[in-house]
């Protein structure tokens, strides 16, 4: 048995998901959060469960949306489970319409009802049920409410669909659908109306699966026909696609009168919260607020503290606790370095930074699961327009400060490819996670007094050179117009602690098992080039093969302020992750015990100098990741060497502004 979820953006399909299957999907309180399939088995093994992005309608605007449509064309699927948002019904029943012209077994997954039982919305299933001739089934996806009777329909209701009609648009479409059919006997397992009402809502997968199947001009004739016979017959009507539209929203006001009854209508509180976070003035201000107060908390208030105790533990105990295991068991010189100071230096070096990582994901999740997010979008609107983007490509770069991955992922959800590019070709300047640790490193050593508005300054000059790339792409290489800003703002929702917890473990995890993968086999790499030399074994580590390496670009780092190999070494491996340039760091100024890498720091980097690395790290290059994701969202080649080439450049050009003009006005 494969079923598959399907319903309007933001309405609870990937909490369901996750409930049913006890997977861990991406959740988040804005629309487009899944932009591909995911495919999960039912906790009780009766089949499996598919999860697809949320859509309004099955005629695609944007690539996420299409995922959904081509699914419906070409991967046969025993049942389809919609689910409707209890508190949306209105705007929701239109797909379902349609899906219900689909003509596959389906029933519906009523959620939300939480919501709108608070909202004064009583909502009557079985007459529902009984109008829409499918089963309808309350839940509350995210606490998992109602899920075991939803299974239990899902296994006891038939697999066989009872085509019952809905909608009906008029004599002169009802004929063209029949014509329709006609011409397709015996050619398609689809639903013949169902492609039919779908070309004509101008669905361009549907035109071009037809295509295939029936002479292309047959089907232009009719449609301009019919189209020209609808606009005359009723004349607040726009195209052949309105008209249908109209018809629908006739059947789905007729529903919702018998089976909906609403007590009270606005929110005002939420009103209230948008006046002013969406303020033309105060919300910049606000948005900045939140971000500097989440890193006092990460740098000043929690984490650092934190972090200390992790390091004091990790510097003293465990390295004790090994040293004397090594010693115990006679290893060899070889293995004692490898491991104290390959090993715990390098992995050590970065989980010592799990607690402000974590803290910075609880950040990002509470911006998710809040709401707040797509405010924040409004809000950057007018900024994002006048560099020719629009407010929504800020949400893939938010989602960028946690991990660029996903966030180059989400730019899906923008309509036009231009500024989809665009998106993704900026989204790296966002400063993600694994850049903290090394922020946080040189703010402890060369700007303590300042480390939250330093770091602050540095995430806020990602954006900065972003939005000014943007419009230098735009008057450039991507000339055309700005898409029209098309927003849904969700309802504020107030993030469940588990949830929350969850979607920071989700996030958090991925930097935790890095580190014992990824890091700790780069780490003895990067040990073992750091330890062996053209002359041998145990060579003084400015002959070793890391030193050489490093001394190849030494010089050219020279004017932007730090042009020593330690500093070239480390950048070379930041390329394959960023977490790797803390490990390189600690690895090559391992410190035995007391001393710390902070102080050491103070000898090869000036305030300056410091500044200008933290900046050339925030831009220089996407790592292997990331490059490899804006391959496979671009398909080119060309954007992806583009991607890393500017990114290097605007780099370079910015450090060496920030440390010769530094230096100028007397900075050092
Ligand atoms: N109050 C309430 N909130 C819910 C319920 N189900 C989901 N949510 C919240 O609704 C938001 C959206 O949930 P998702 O599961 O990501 O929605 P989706 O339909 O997969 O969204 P897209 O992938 O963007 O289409 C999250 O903030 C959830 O925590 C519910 O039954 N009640
Ligand atoms: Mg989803």
């Amino acid at each position: 048995m494969e079923i598959a979820l399907i319903g309007n953006p933001n309405t609870g399909k990937t909490s369901l998901f996750n409930n049913l299957t006890g997977s861990y999907e991406y959740v988040g309180n804005w629309s487009g959060v899944t932009v591909e399939k995911k495919v999960g088995v039912f906790k009780n093994n009766k089949g499996r469960l598919i999860d697809l992005p949320g859509v309004y309608s099955l005629n695609p605007l944007s690539k996420d949306e299409g995922v959904v449509t081509s699914f419906f064309l070409k991967e046969p699927v025993d049942r389809l489970l919609n689910i409707l948002d209890a508190s949306q019904l209105e705007r929701n029943l239109h797909l379902t319409l349609q899906l219900l012209e689909y003509e596959k077994p389906a029933l519906i997954g009523l959620n939300m009802v939480d919501v709108a039982t608070k909202r004064g919305i009583q909502i009557d299933t079985e007459k529902l049920s009984q109008i829409l001739g499918v089963p309808v089934v309350p839940v509350v996806a995210r606490s998992g409410k109602g899920c075991d009777r939803l299974i239990e329909v899902i296994s006891t209701s038939s697999n066989h669909s009872k085509v019952k009609r809905h909608v009906y648009y008029g004599n002169a479409v009802e004929d063209a659908i029949n014509k329709i059919g006609i011409e397709l006997i015996g050619k398609t397992d689809h639903s013949p109306r169902w492609l039919a009402i779908q070309l004509f809502e101008g669905n361009d997968y549907v035109k071009s699966y037809l295509s295939d199947l029936v002479e292309a001009h047959k089907l232009e004739t009719l449609i301009t026909q019919l189209e020209s016979v609808v606009i005359n017959e009723y004349n607040n009507v726009k195209s052949l696609a309105n008209y249908i539209y109209v018809k629908r929203k006739e059947v789905i006001e007729k529903i919702l009168k018998a089976s909906v009854q609403k007590m009270k209508t606005s929110e005002p509180l939420s009103e209230k919260i948008d006046a002013i976070v969406t303020n033309r003035y105060l919300g910049m201000p606000i948005f900045l607020l939140c971000m500097y107060l989440m890193f006092m908390l990460t740098f000043d208030w929690l984490g650092t503290p934190l972090s200390d105790v992790l390091d004091g533990l990790l510097t003293g105990p465990v390295t004790i606790g090994f040293e004397s295991i090594l010693n115990a068991i006679n290893a060899s010189d070889f293995i004692h370095a490898l491991i104290i100071e390959g090993l715990i230096a390098g992995v050590g070096g970065v989980l010592v930074f799990v607690p402000q990582i974590f803290i910075l994901f609880f950040f990002i999740s509470l911006l998710e699961d809040s709401g707040y997010m797509a405010r924040v979008a409004l809000v950057m609107d007018r900024i994002m327009e006048s560099v020719g983007l629009n407010g929504k490509a800020f949400i893939p770069m938010m989602i960028g400060f946690g991990c660029n991955v996903p966030g180059i992922m989400a730019a899906r959800t923008i309509e036009t490819p231009r500024e989809r590019l665009m998106t993704i070709l900026l989204t790296p300047l966002m400063s993600c996670s694994a850049r903290l640790p090394v922020y946080a490193l040189f703010v402890g050593a060369f700007f303590v007094g300042h480390k939250a508005l330093v770091v602050l300054s540095l995430y806020v000059l990602g954006i900065v050179v972003a939005l000014i790339l943007a419009k230098i792409f735009t008057k450039t290489l991507l000339k055309s117009e700005t898409s029209l800003f098309v927003i849904e703002l969700p309802p504020y929702r107030l993030p469940q602690v588990q949830s929350l917890w969850r979607s920071t473990w989700d996030k958090g995890k991925g930097f935790v098992r890095k580190a014992g993968t990824f890091i700790f086999a780069g780490s003895v790499f990067i040990w073992l080039l750091s330890y062996a030399g053209p002359n041998g074994l145990k060579v003084d580590m400015d002959d070793s093969f890391l030193a050489m390496i490093g001394n190849l670009f030494a010089p050219l780092l020279e004017p932007i302020g730090f042009g020593t190999w330690q500093a070239a070494a480390s950048l070379i491996t930041g390329f394959l992750a960023k977490e790797a340039i803390i490990s390189t760091m600690n690895i090559i100024y391992f410190v035995p015990e007391n001393a710390s890498l902070q102080g050491l720091l103070s000898d090869y980097f000036t305030p300056l100098a410091a500044y200008s690395f933290m900046v050339f790290i925030l831009l220089y290059i996407p790592c292997l990741a990331t490059a490899a994701t804006i391959y496979k969202e671009t398909g080119s080649r060309k954007w992806t060497a583009f991607s890393i080439l500017y990114a290097l450049f605007i780099a370079y050009i910015l450090c060496l502004v920030i440390y010769q003009g530094g230096k100028l006005f007397g900075l050092v």
